[in-house]
C-alpha cells in the first residue's frame, strides 16, 4: 500500500508548561482532503504550523510521502517540506499583479514554462481573464483563489489552509468551500486546512478531525464522524440532536422512554446508557403512543426543526415536514427510526453532555 502523504505520529507541542498538542496521531492519503475541526484554541492553527515546519516538536514526529521531516530534536526548514500554505488574510503581494504573485513561487522554470503554468492554474481557479489584475481589483473571493492557484502552482506534496474562508461572508464562503474542494480534486491535490466551522468542513473534507484541548478525539470520513461518533462529545459536536438516557440489558436491547431499541452487542451490566438520536430519526406519528410537547419551531424551507419536551422533561430535537404548520405548546405525537443506534454507556460521575 502507498504511504500516507501525511502522518502524524504522537505529535506533541507545547508552549511553556502548557501542552496544547498532546499525543495526536493522523494520516492523510493522496488525493485526500483533511480537516481539523474543533473549537478556538484546541490547537488546530499549532498542528498546521508543525505540519508547515513553523514550530518545533516537544514529542512524536511528522512524515511528508514517508520521509521524516519534524521530530524533537530535528525540523526540516519549511521551504524544502514541498508544502503549499494559503493563510487567513490570503498574503498576496499588494504590488504584483495576479500573474506575478503566482509566479513568484515559480522562479525555478524557465520564462516559457512559468507562464504555461500560471495559465494552467489560473484556467483551473477561473481566473484567467485576471492575470493582469492586481489583488486590491479583485473581490474577497478572487482573491481567495489567486491564493489558492498560487499555493498549487509550485505542485506542493501537500496543501495547508488555515481558516481559508474566515474573511468571506456567509453565503459566499458556502459556494466557495464547494468550489475549493473541485479545484483541489481536479489539480490532484492533497489538502489540509483547519476551521471552526463544520458546514465549510462537511463542505470541502474527506477526513475531519475533531480536536479538544489539544486532543483528537476522533479522525473519521464524514459519514463516519456523523454516524458513528467516538464519543459523547464527538457526537454533541457534530451535527444536531440528542442524548437520551436508557437502560440496556444483557440480550442487547436497550430500554428508552421513546422505545426499545437493539444495537445488537450484549451490554453485559445491563447498566445506564445514552442514546443518540438524531432530528432525522424521530418522525412525526398522531398513532404513537408517545407524546411531545413543541418547545420551538424553526421554518427552514424544506423541514420544519423542532425543539420537543416528552412528559418526563426530556428534550428532543426534530426535523418534520416543512408543510407542518405547528407552533409551540402544541402536542405532537412522534415515533423513532433509528437502524443501529448509537449508544454510550452512561458515566455517572461526569455531568451530563448537552447540545
Ligand atoms: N506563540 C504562542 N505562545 C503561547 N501560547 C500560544 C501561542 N500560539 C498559540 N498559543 C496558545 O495555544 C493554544 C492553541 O492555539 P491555536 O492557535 O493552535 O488554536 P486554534 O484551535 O487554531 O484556535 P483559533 O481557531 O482561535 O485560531 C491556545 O490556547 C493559544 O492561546
Amino acid at each position: 500500500m502507498d504511504k500516507p502523504v501525511l502522518a502524524l505520529e504522537h505529535v506533541t507541542q507545547a508552549y511553556g508548561e502548557r501542552r496544547v498538542v498532546k499525543d495526536l496521531t493522523l494520516a492523510l492519503d493522496k488525493d485526500q482532503i483533511g480537516c481539523l475541526l474543533g473549537p478556538s484554541g484546541c490547537g488546530k492553527t499549532t498542528t498546521l504550523r508543525i505540519v508547515a515546519g513553523f514550530e518545533p516538536l516537544l514529542a512524536g514526529r511528522v512524515s511528508v510521502n514517508g520521509t521524516v521531516v519534524s521530530r524533537p530534536d530535528w525540523l526540516l526548514p519549511p521551504e524544502k517540506r514541498a508544502i503549499g500554505m494559503v493563510f487567513q488574510d490570503y498574503a498576496l503581494f499588494p504590488h504584483l499583479s495576479v500573474q506575478d504573485n503566482i509566479g513568484f513561487g515559480l522562479l525555478h522554470l524557465s520564462r516559457r514554462g512559468r507562464r504555461s503554468r500560471i495559465g494552467e492554474v489560473l484556467e483551473l481557479v477561473g481566473l484567467s481573464e485576471s492575470r493582469q489584475c492586481f489583488p486590491h481589483e479583485l473581490s474577497g473571493g478572487q482573491q481567495q483563489r489567486v491564493a489558492l492557484a498560487r499555493a498549487l502552482a509550485p505542485r506542493p506534496a501537500l496543501l495547508l489552509m488555515d481558516e481559508p474562508f474566515s474573511n468571506l461572508d456567509v453565503t459566499l464562503r458556502d459556494r466557495l468551500a464547494l468550489e475549493v474542494r473541485q479545484i483541489i480534486k481536479s489539480y490532484g491535490a492533497t489538502a489540509l486546512f483547519v476551521t471552526h466551522n463544520q458546514q465549510e468542513a462537511f463542505a470541502i473534507a474527506d477526513r475531519i478531525g475533531v480536536m479538544d484541548a489539544g486532543e483528537l478525539r476522533q479522525w473519521d470520513s464524514v459519514v463516519d464522524l456523523y454516524r458513528k461518533p467516538a464519543d459523547p462529545q464527538v457526537a454533541c459536536f457534530i451535527g444536531e440532536g440528542t442524548l437520551v438516557p436508557g437502560r440496556a440489558t444483557a440480550d442487547g436491547a436497550i430500554h428508552t422512554e421513546l422505545g426499545l431499541f437493539f444495537d445488537g452487542q450484549a451490554q453485559t451490566d445491563g447498566g445506564p446508557v445514552q442514546v443518540l438520536l438524531r432530528p432525522e430519526d424521530i418522525y412525526h406519528d398522531e398513532s404513537s403512543e408517545i407524546k411531545a410537547r413543541i418547545i420551538q419551531s424553526q421554518f427552514r424551507g424544506a423541514n420544519m426543526f423542532c425543539l420537543l419536551e416528552t412528559p418526563s422533561g426530556q428534550q428532543l430535537q426534530a426535523l418534520f415536514p416543512g408543510t407542518c404548520e405547528w407552533s409551540a405548546g402544541q402536542s405532537v405525537g412522534i415515533s423513532t427510526k433509528l437502524g443501529k443506534p448509537v449508544c454510550f454507556p452512561l458515566d455517572l460521575s461526569s455531568p451530563p453532555s448537552s447540545m
